[in-house]
Protein backbone atom coordinates (compact mmCIF):
# COMPACT_ATOMS: atom_id res chain seq x y z
CA UNK A 1 0.00 0.00 0.00
CA UNK A 2 0.80 3.61 -0.39
CA UNK A 3 3.78 4.64 2.58
CA UNK A 4 2.92 8.29 2.96
CA UNK A 5 0.22 10.52 1.24
CA UNK A 6 2.63 12.60 -0.33
CA UNK A 7 4.93 9.66 -1.94
CA UNK A 8 5.24 9.60 -5.75
CA UNK A 9 5.54 6.14 -7.51
CA UNK A 10 7.22 6.24 -10.76
CA UNK A 11 8.46 2.85 -13.00
CA UNK A 12 11.49 3.31 -15.28
CA UNK A 13 11.72 0.97 -17.89
CA UNK A 14 15.18 -0.38 -18.89
CA UNK A 15 16.30 1.22 -15.89
CA UNK A 16 19.03 -0.64 -14.72
CA UNK A 17 21.79 0.94 -17.22
CA UNK A 18 22.41 3.97 -19.33
CA UNK A 19 20.15 6.88 -19.56
CA UNK A 20 16.99 4.76 -17.75
CA UNK A 21 19.67 4.79 -14.69
CA UNK A 22 20.17 8.19 -14.97
CA UNK A 23 16.78 8.96 -15.59
CA UNK A 24 16.06 6.73 -11.84
CA UNK A 25 18.90 8.67 -10.04
CA UNK A 26 17.08 11.99 -11.14
CA UNK A 27 13.60 11.04 -9.68
CA UNK A 28 14.96 9.52 -6.87
CA UNK A 29 16.73 12.54 -6.18
CA UNK A 30 13.68 14.61 -6.52
CA UNK A 31 11.89 12.59 -4.07
CA UNK A 32 9.90 9.91 -6.15
CA UNK A 33 10.33 6.07 -5.13
CA UNK A 34 11.59 3.89 -8.32
CA UNK A 35 10.56 1.15 -9.39
CA UNK A 36 13.51 -0.14 -12.48
CA UNK A 37 12.61 -2.62 -14.52
CA UNK A 38 14.89 -4.93 -17.46
CA UNK A 39 15.29 -8.24 -18.48
CA UNK A 40 18.57 -9.23 -16.35
CA UNK A 41 18.16 -9.84 -12.81
CA UNK A 42 22.06 -9.26 -11.94
CA UNK A 43 22.25 -5.93 -13.83
CA UNK A 44 19.17 -4.41 -11.99
CA UNK A 45 20.02 -5.71 -8.33
CA UNK A 46 23.60 -3.84 -8.73
CA UNK A 47 21.77 -0.97 -10.38
CA UNK A 48 19.20 -0.78 -7.42
CA UNK A 49 22.62 -0.99 -4.87
CA UNK A 50 24.40 1.76 -7.08
CA UNK A 51 21.28 3.98 -6.74
CA UNK A 52 20.66 3.63 -3.51
CA UNK A 53 24.24 4.58 -2.30
CA UNK A 54 24.14 7.63 -4.69
CA UNK A 55 20.81 9.33 -3.65
CA UNK A 56 19.86 7.09 -0.47
CA UNK A 57 16.17 6.88 -2.08
CA UNK A 58 13.84 4.22 -2.33
CA UNK A 59 14.71 2.11 -5.09
CA UNK A 60 13.21 -1.28 -6.17
CA UNK A 61 14.18 -3.76 -8.93
CA UNK A 62 11.51 -5.64 -10.93
CA UNK A 63 12.81 -8.42 -13.90
CA UNK A 64 10.59 -8.06 -16.75
CA UNK A 65 10.75 -8.58 -20.56
CA UNK A 66 8.45 -5.47 -21.68
CA UNK A 67 7.77 -7.14 -25.27
CA UNK A 68 6.15 -10.03 -23.69
CA UNK A 69 2.93 -9.29 -22.16
CA UNK A 70 2.58 -11.78 -19.45
CA UNK A 71 5.85 -10.55 -17.91
CA UNK A 72 4.86 -6.81 -18.44
CA UNK A 73 1.19 -8.34 -16.73
CA UNK A 74 3.43 -9.40 -13.60
CA UNK A 75 5.21 -5.64 -13.60
CA UNK A 76 2.57 -4.10 -12.78
CA UNK A 77 0.96 -7.03 -10.54
CA UNK A 78 4.23 -6.31 -8.43
CA UNK A 79 4.08 -2.42 -8.33
CA UNK A 80 0.39 -2.88 -7.57
CA UNK A 81 0.70 -4.72 -4.49
CA UNK A 82 3.90 -3.07 -3.43
CA UNK A 83 2.65 0.63 -3.45
CA UNK A 84 -0.83 0.36 -4.40
CA UNK A 85 -0.48 3.26 -7.22
CA UNK A 86 1.59 4.21 -9.80
CA UNK A 87 2.64 8.18 -10.55
CA UNK A 88 4.83 8.26 -13.55
CA UNK A 89 5.89 5.88 -15.89
CA UNK A 90 9.14 6.52 -18.32
CA UNK A 91 9.15 4.25 -21.40
CA UNK A 92 12.93 4.11 -21.49
CA UNK A 93 13.82 0.63 -22.48
CA UNK A 94 14.90 0.31 -26.22
CA UNK A 95 17.50 -1.34 -28.88
CA UNK A 96 18.66 -0.74 -31.95
CA UNK A 97 20.01 -3.16 -34.24
CA UNK A 98 22.86 -2.93 -36.56
CA UNK A 99 23.30 -0.48 -39.23
CA UNK A 100 23.42 -2.19 -42.26
CA UNK A 101 20.96 -1.26 -45.62
CA UNK A 102 17.56 -2.54 -44.59
CA UNK A 103 17.29 -5.67 -47.34
CA UNK A 104 20.30 -7.07 -44.78
CA UNK A 105 18.23 -6.86 -41.83
CA UNK A 106 16.66 -10.18 -40.88
CA UNK A 107 12.87 -10.65 -39.66
CA UNK A 108 14.04 -11.34 -36.29
CA UNK A 109 15.52 -8.09 -35.97
CA UNK A 110 13.02 -6.72 -37.12
CA UNK A 111 10.63 -7.93 -34.83
CA UNK A 112 12.97 -7.92 -32.17
CA UNK A 113 13.03 -3.73 -32.59
CA UNK A 114 9.62 -3.43 -32.63
CA UNK A 115 9.33 -5.40 -29.36
CA UNK A 116 11.52 -3.60 -27.07
CA UNK A 117 10.94 0.11 -28.54
CA UNK A 118 7.13 0.21 -29.35
CA UNK A 119 5.06 -3.31 -27.98
CA UNK A 120 6.91 -2.20 -25.02
CA UNK A 121 5.71 0.86 -24.39
CA UNK A 122 2.03 0.24 -25.45
CA UNK A 123 1.99 -2.89 -23.20
CA UNK A 124 3.53 -0.25 -20.67
CA UNK A 125 1.18 2.24 -21.67
CA UNK A 126 -2.12 0.06 -21.21
CA UNK A 127 -1.12 -1.30 -17.92
CA UNK A 128 -0.33 2.04 -16.68
CA UNK A 129 -3.31 3.55 -17.72
CA UNK A 130 -5.33 1.16 -16.07
CA UNK A 131 -4.19 1.64 -12.34
CA UNK A 132 -3.89 5.74 -12.98
CA UNK A 133 -7.47 5.74 -14.04
CA UNK A 134 -8.83 4.13 -10.89
CA UNK A 135 -6.67 5.30 -8.48
CA UNK A 136 -7.36 7.76 -6.14
CA UNK A 137 -6.66 10.70 -6.01
CA UNK A 138 -6.85 9.46 -9.77
CA UNK A 139 -3.94 10.57 -12.49
CA UNK A 140 -0.53 10.59 -13.22
CA UNK A 141 1.81 10.72 -16.24
CA UNK A 142 3.57 8.80 -18.44
CA UNK A 143 7.27 9.81 -20.43
CA UNK A 144 8.05 8.16 -23.50
CA UNK A 145 12.08 8.55 -24.18
CA UNK A 146 11.54 9.29 -28.04
CA UNK A 147 14.93 10.11 -29.57
CA UNK A 148 15.84 12.21 -32.31
CA UNK A 149 15.36 9.66 -34.40
CA UNK A 150 11.76 10.37 -33.71
CA UNK A 151 12.37 13.52 -35.96
CA UNK A 152 14.82 12.83 -38.62
CA UNK A 153 16.74 9.79 -39.39
CA UNK A 154 19.97 8.43 -39.64
CA UNK A 155 21.39 6.15 -42.64
CA UNK A 156 20.64 2.34 -42.74
CA UNK A 157 18.18 2.69 -38.95
CA UNK A 158 14.99 2.29 -40.65
CA UNK A 159 13.62 -0.42 -38.10
CA UNK A 160 14.77 1.94 -35.31
CA UNK A 161 13.61 5.19 -37.11
CA UNK A 162 10.13 3.79 -37.44
CA UNK A 163 9.32 2.86 -34.08
CA UNK A 164 10.94 5.83 -32.92
CA UNK A 165 8.63 8.04 -34.97
CA UNK A 166 5.69 5.73 -33.83
CA UNK A 167 6.45 6.58 -30.45
CA UNK A 168 5.78 9.76 -31.17
CA UNK A 169 2.03 8.99 -32.19
CA UNK A 170 1.61 6.97 -29.17
CA UNK A 171 2.45 9.78 -27.10
CA UNK A 172 0.24 11.90 -28.80
CA UNK A 173 -2.90 9.31 -28.57
CA UNK A 174 -1.48 8.95 -25.03
CA UNK A 175 -2.17 12.28 -24.13
CA UNK A 176 -4.93 12.56 -26.24
CA UNK A 177 -6.81 10.10 -24.23
CA UNK A 178 -5.35 10.45 -21.11
CA UNK A 179 -6.62 14.07 -20.83
CA UNK A 180 -9.82 13.21 -19.52
CA UNK A 181 -8.80 11.03 -16.57
CA UNK A 182 -5.91 13.79 -15.36
CA UNK A 183 -3.48 11.47 -17.30
CA UNK A 184 -0.33 13.35 -18.91
CA UNK A 185 1.48 12.24 -21.30
CA UNK A 186 4.97 14.06 -22.67
CA UNK A 187 8.11 12.29 -24.97
CA UNK A 188 11.81 13.88 -24.58
CA UNK A 189 13.65 13.30 -27.80
CA UNK A 190 17.28 13.23 -27.23
CA UNK A 191 20.00 13.87 -29.27
CA UNK A 192 23.70 11.65 -28.10
CA UNK A 193 24.03 11.05 -23.91
CA UNK A 194 26.99 9.66 -23.02
CA UNK A 195 26.26 6.30 -21.26
CA UNK A 196 28.92 3.37 -20.52
CA UNK A 197 27.82 2.03 -24.22
CA UNK A 198 28.32 5.62 -25.75
CA UNK A 199 31.63 5.84 -24.58
CA UNK A 200 32.72 2.47 -25.84
CA UNK A 201 31.13 3.85 -29.23
CA UNK A 202 33.93 6.30 -29.76
CA UNK A 203 33.48 9.03 -31.85
CA UNK A 204 29.94 9.85 -32.66
CA UNK A 205 27.14 8.44 -34.47
CA UNK A 206 26.85 8.34 -38.36
CA UNK A 207 24.87 11.70 -39.70
CA UNK A 208 22.53 11.61 -42.66
CA UNK A 209 25.11 12.32 -45.20
CA UNK A 210 27.50 9.32 -44.52
CA UNK A 211 29.91 10.79 -42.13
CA UNK A 212 30.68 10.24 -39.18
CA UNK A 213 30.73 13.82 -36.96
CA UNK A 214 31.30 14.57 -33.90
CA UNK A 215 28.30 15.07 -32.69
CA UNK A 216 28.17 16.87 -29.40
CA UNK A 217 27.01 14.49 -26.35
CA UNK A 218 25.39 15.26 -23.43
CA UNK A 219 25.88 13.66 -19.85
CA UNK A 220 23.19 11.12 -19.16
CA UNK A 221 22.33 13.10 -16.40
CA UNK A 222 20.59 16.00 -18.20
CA UNK A 223 18.08 13.28 -19.78
CA UNK A 224 16.85 13.02 -16.16
CA UNK A 225 16.75 16.27 -15.57
CA UNK A 226 14.49 17.36 -18.35
CA UNK A 227 12.46 14.08 -17.29
CA UNK A 228 12.37 15.91 -13.72
CA UNK A 229 10.94 19.00 -14.81
CA UNK A 230 8.51 17.09 -17.49
CA UNK A 231 6.53 15.71 -14.61
CA UNK A 232 7.24 18.89 -12.57
CA UNK A 233 5.01 20.65 -14.91
CA UNK A 234 1.08 21.02 -13.82
CA UNK A 235 -1.39 18.24 -15.88
CA UNK A 236 -2.92 21.24 -17.50
CA UNK A 237 -0.33 22.28 -19.01
CA UNK A 238 1.70 19.34 -20.55
CA UNK A 239 4.38 19.72 -22.73
CA UNK A 240 4.27 16.48 -25.91
CA UNK A 241 7.81 16.77 -26.71
CA UNK A 242 10.74 18.06 -25.46
CA UNK A 243 14.30 17.70 -27.76
CA UNK A 244 16.87 17.50 -25.60
CA UNK A 245 20.70 18.07 -27.79
CA UNK A 246 24.30 19.30 -26.65
CA UNK A 247 23.64 21.68 -29.14
CA UNK A 248 20.91 22.65 -31.34
CA UNK A 249 23.52 20.96 -34.41
CA UNK A 250 21.06 19.68 -36.52
CA UNK A 251 21.80 16.20 -38.48
CA UNK A 252 23.02 16.70 -41.66
CA UNK A 253 20.89 16.05 -44.96
CA UNK A 254 21.99 14.28 -47.47
CA UNK A 255 23.31 16.03 -51.12
N1 LIG B 1 22.10 7.15 -25.48
C1 LIG B 1 21.65 7.97 -26.42
O1 LIG B 1 22.39 8.83 -26.91
C2 LIG B 1 20.22 7.91 -26.88
C3 LIG B 1 19.81 8.82 -27.84
C4 LIG B 1 18.47 8.83 -28.23
C5 LIG B 1 17.58 7.94 -27.66
N2 LIG B 1 18.01 7.04 -26.74
C6 LIG B 1 17.02 6.13 -26.16
O2 LIG B 1 17.23 5.99 -24.77
C7 LIG B 1 16.78 4.71 -24.35
C8 LIG B 1 17.86 4.05 -23.50
O3 LIG B 1 19.01 3.84 -24.30
P1 LIG B 1 20.51 3.80 -23.71
O4 LIG B 1 21.36 4.62 -24.59
O5 LIG B 1 20.48 4.09 -22.26
O6 LIG B 1 20.92 2.29 -23.99
P2 LIG B 1 21.03 1.04 -22.99
O7 LIG B 1 21.26 -0.16 -23.84
O8 LIG B 1 21.99 1.32 -21.90
O9 LIG B 1 19.59 0.98 -22.32
C9 LIG B 1 18.50 0.27 -22.80
C10 LIG B 1 17.90 -0.49 -21.65
O10 LIG B 1 16.67 -1.10 -22.08
C11 LIG B 1 16.66 -2.42 -21.63
N3 LIG B 1 15.81 -3.23 -22.51
C12 LIG B 1 15.98 -3.46 -23.83
N4 LIG B 1 15.02 -4.30 -24.28
C13 LIG B 1 14.23 -4.59 -23.22
C14 LIG B 1 13.08 -5.40 -23.03
N5 LIG B 1 12.54 -6.10 -24.04
N6 LIG B 1 12.53 -5.48 -21.80
C15 LIG B 1 13.06 -4.79 -20.76
N7 LIG B 1 14.15 -4.00 -20.88
C16 LIG B 1 14.73 -3.91 -22.08
C17 LIG B 1 18.11 -2.88 -21.67
O11 LIG B 1 18.32 -3.99 -20.85
C18 LIG B 1 18.82 -1.63 -21.17
O12 LIG B 1 18.87 -1.61 -19.76
C19 LIG B 1 16.41 3.94 -25.63
O13 LIG B 1 15.02 3.99 -25.81
C20 LIG B 1 17.13 4.72 -26.72
O14 LIG B 1 16.49 4.61 -27.96
C21 LIG B 1 19.31 7.00 -26.33
O1 LIG C 1 19.40 8.77 -32.91
C1 LIG C 1 19.42 8.32 -31.77
O2 LIG C 1 18.49 7.76 -31.20
C2 LIG C 1 20.66 8.44 -30.97
O3 LIG C 1 21.46 9.50 -31.29
C3 LIG C 1 21.37 7.13 -31.09
O4 LIG C 1 22.00 7.02 -32.33
C4 LIG C 1 22.30 6.90 -29.96
O5 LIG C 1 23.28 7.88 -29.86
C5 LIG C 1 22.90 5.51 -30.05
O6 LIG C 1 21.87 4.57 -30.16
C6 LIG C 1 23.74 5.21 -28.85
O7 LIG C 1 22.93 4.98 -27.74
Amino acid sequence: MTDTASEKFALVTGGGTGVGKAIAEALLGAGFTVTITGRRAEVLDKAAADLRAATGGNVYAVTADVSDPESVKALFEAIESRHGRLDLLVNNAGINVRAVPMEDLTFEEWNAIVGANLTGAFLCTQQAMRIMKAQEPRGGRVINNGSISAQTPRPFSGPYTATKHAITGLTKSTALDGRPFDIACGQIDIGNASTEMTAKMGTGVMQANGTIAAEPTMPARHVGEAVVYMASLPLSANVLTMTVMATTMPLVGRG
